[in-house]
């Protein structure tokens, strides 16, 4: 944990996310208007609130399973390593998946979690970022639904953490340090 001082500047409401929620359900519902079941996958940790409100806006019939990736630790520097700390409980075989993501930043998680995914052939399988970061990215992934695309600013709240705080915040702030 870092000991330097830092503040949170509110960067998008509670409201806002709720608001591009609910448009981001409609697309994803008409894209699986005709999946029987589908798996819901939650990056652990920082999309488990994401992935909350999503599914509860989605009124789809899905099933959720999470997948356990980590790359930065504490630290707010990319390890560019993915680590897979927890798998899938499913199979996801034929089935269509819908992979959630809080943040895409250099895009290596998301690269290696899709790739993971793909090899064990599933039906459709289609990605969503509650956050994305185009000017930080390191590899040529995107996800196919953004909620919101931000600058180079190092977030936290809404399920998302520094050092493992803030994940409670319930909108998106930017850290600041005072002292720089
Ligand atoms: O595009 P990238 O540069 O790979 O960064 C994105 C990833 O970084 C964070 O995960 P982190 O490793 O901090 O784990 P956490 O979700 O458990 O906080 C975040 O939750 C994303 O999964
Ligand atoms: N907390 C946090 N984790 C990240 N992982 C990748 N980008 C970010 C970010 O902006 N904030």
């Amino acid at each position: 944990m870092s000991e330097r001082p830092y503040v949170i500047d509110e960067m998008i409401s509670a409201k806002a996310i709720a608001a591009r929620i609910e448009e981001l359900c409609v697309a994803i519902r008409e894209e699986f208007r005709d999946t029987d079941k589908l798996v819901v996958v939650g990056l652990l940790r920082g999309s488990f609130v994401f992935i909350a409100d999503l599914v509860r806006e989605l009124d789809l019939p899905v099933e959720v399973d999470f997948l356990e990736a980590s790359s930065y630790g504490d630290s707010m520097e990319s390890s560019r390593e993915v680590r897979i700390l927890k798998d899938l409980r499913g199979q996801i075989e034929g089935r269509d998946v819908l992979v959630v993501e809080d943040i895409v930043d250099t895009g290596h998680t998301l690269k290696h979690v899709v790739g993971l995914l793909e090899s064990r052939n599933p039906g459709r399988l289609r990605t969503i970022a509650l956050l994305d970061k185009p000017s930080r990215r390191e590899t040529d992934v995107t996800a196919d639904w953004i909620g919101f695309s931000i600058p180079d600013e190092f977030v936290v709240g809404y399920g998302i953490d520094y050092a493992q705080r803030n994940r409670n915040l319930p909108y998106i702030g930017k850290v600041r340090f005072p002292d720089s």
